[in-house]
């Protein structure tokens, strides 16, 4: 697990770290400006010319202390100070002027890309704007940004391209495009969600020297995870039997559509459900028990509601996949609605199912801890009817506001899925394009629904590593077959 931070609480560790630890801001700088040199040296054959571009907050200040380690081991090197020296830190006034006793040489107008062709500069260091960046980039530090991207050399970020917003990802009026960014201590958010993450090109995270007792007891929010931490999920003891891992209930497909059904019920035992039992139209029944004889069946009638049935269902059940395929019609409202109702136990709502919840108000006041929605964008665009637009602004907000105010859990699926729940946020960093194909979500509910019906993990949990057990299998899948080959059953089948 690796947190991953935002501007805010980066600021408040750097001034606890300062003000209460008592470790001086220039302690803290000089260390991160030496790990950002070492990142880069070793990505560097011999001795290019570098040009450094500084802005004059603390990420300038930074970029400054980079510029004399650089000469002092022989790089050519030059600083371009970009911004309103009169806003000048402290820190910055300082690195400034030892870099002026050394001769360094400095300029303070934009170079543009005659000047880096001419001067043969194949390195540009990007140390305009970190975590302070606060509003749309404009003016010179605009003209610096394109400047660096029109160049064709090897560009380095210092914490985080300048113009990316360290919180949400997004380029606030243009970014600078990395190779490598080095970023302080802890990974920033924005280099994670797109389009920050395309921007920041390769990610170094380095230490500082800024310790978890800067956390002040309370720990950044927002976290990532990789194929480390599936290490981490409850073992399987061995003396068990299929009652031990859970019983989980798929009501998904609709007459004549059992692909989702079947994508999602095959995930569920491919990731750990002791048995897996699907709620579809009759019409489904012999396809499923050839395509998957493994799975129990239960099937209705269109038109007839079966209240029996569906008690006996939720006696069984340890957990719920609800909406795969199911359609929008009377009776499978009816269904989601008696499953809000009457359902005491996890469950996964999924496609259809928050097709029908997006339509009716009081069905979202059925929504509480038990419930993991499992929205794609288009979905969430109905769920909160706010435009996609308006919700990739800021991913990370939106889902956090929707969990809050309903209590439940929320797995946002994009290219970078954002699972928010409590006070958490977990930001998926695996998986690849391939996986952007139909059935690929009906496989992810499955997964979560297994790691719910386990009954070791919280809601949160079980969305977070089925996130991850969903993206790491795609990866598989993509290595194997080509990313442009992967289907959702190439997804299922690889899930470990
Ligand atoms: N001890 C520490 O704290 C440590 C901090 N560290 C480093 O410090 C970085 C954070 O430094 P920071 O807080 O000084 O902010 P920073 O990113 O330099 O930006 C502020 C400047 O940008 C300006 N500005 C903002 N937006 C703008 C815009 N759109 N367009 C134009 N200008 C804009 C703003 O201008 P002003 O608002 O004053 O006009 C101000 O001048 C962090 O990322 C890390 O690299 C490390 O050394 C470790 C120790
Ligand atoms: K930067």
């Amino acid at each position: 697990m690796k947190y991953l931070v935002d501007s805010m609480e980066m600021r408040a560790m750097d001034r606890h770290s300062i003000d209460t630890i008592g470790i001086p801001s220039i302690v803290l700088m000089e260390r991160a400006a030496l790990s950002a040199v070492q990142e880069m040296k070793g990505r560097l054959i011999g001795r290019p010319s570098i040009l450094v571009f500084c802005g004059t907050g603390n990420n300038g200040a930074d970029g400054l202390a980079m510029a004399r380690m650089l000469t002092m081991d022989s790089y050519p090197c030059e600083i371009a100070v970009i911004g309103n020296v009169s806003h000048a830190t402290e820190e910055w006034k300082l690195q400034c002027h030892i870099c002026e006793q050394m001769k360094i040489p400095i300029r303070y107008d934009i170079p543009d890309r005659a000047y880096i062709i001419e001067n043969r500069f194949s390195v540009l260091v990007d140390a305009m704007l970190g975590t302070g960046l606060s509003r749309l980039v404009s003016g010179s530090y605009e003209q610096a940004i394109q400047a660096m991207n029109a160049a064709d050399t090897y560009r380095v970020a210092v914490d985080i391209p300048s113009g990316i917003s360290a919180d949400t990802g997004q380029v606030l009026g243009t970014a600078v495009r990395a190779d490598l960014t080095v970023c302080f201590q802890y990974r920033k958010l924005g280099t994670l969600l797109f389009p920050g993450r395309v921007c920041s090109g390769e990610v170094a995270v380095t230490d500082i020297g800024i310790t978890p007792q800067s956390f002040d007891a309370v720990s950044p929010k927002a976290f990532t995870m990789g194929p480390e931490d599936i290490a981490d999920l409850p073992a399987r003891p061995p003396r068990s039997h299929k009652g031990s891992f859970g019983h989980v209930l798929i009501m998904a497909g609709s007459r004549n559509m059992c692909g989702a059904a079947y994508l999602s019920a095959l995930a569920a035992y491919r990731a750990g459900a002791g048995l897996v039992r699907i709620y579809t139209p009759e019409e489904n029944r012999e396809i499923l028990q050839t395509r998957l004889p493994e799975a129990i069946l239960t099937t209705y009638t269109t038109g007839v509601f079966p209240v029996d049935t569906l008690q006996e269902l939720c006696k069984w059940a340890d957990a719920a996949v609800i909406g795969p395929g199911l359609g929008v019609s009377e009776d499978t409202r009816r269904l989601v609605s008696y499953m809000l109702q009457y359902g005491d136990f996890p469950m996964v709502l999924d496609a259809d199912a928050l097709n029908i919840i997006a339509a009716d108000e009081n069905l979202k006041q059925l929504l509480g801890k038990n419930h993991v929605l499992t929205p794609h964008m288009g979905e969430m665009s109905r769920l909160i009817a706010q435009p996609v637009s308006r919700i990739s602004v800021d991913m990370p907000a939106c889902a956090r506001s929707f969990s809050d105010r309903f209590g439940c859990v929320l797995v946002l699926k994009d290219a970078c899925t954002l699972v928010s729940g409590g006070d958490q946020l977990y930001v998926n960093a695996c998986g690849n394009s391939g996986m952007a194909t139909g059935g690929s979500g009906d496989v992810l509910s499955g997964v979560i629904g297994a790691l719910l019906a386990g009954g070791q993990l919280t809601g949160f949990e079980a969305a977070s590593y089925g996130v991850l057990m969903h993206a790491l299998a795609g990866d598989r899948a993509a290595e194997e077959l080509g990313e442009r080959a992967v289907m959702a059953s190439d997804i299922a089948r690889r899930i470990q």
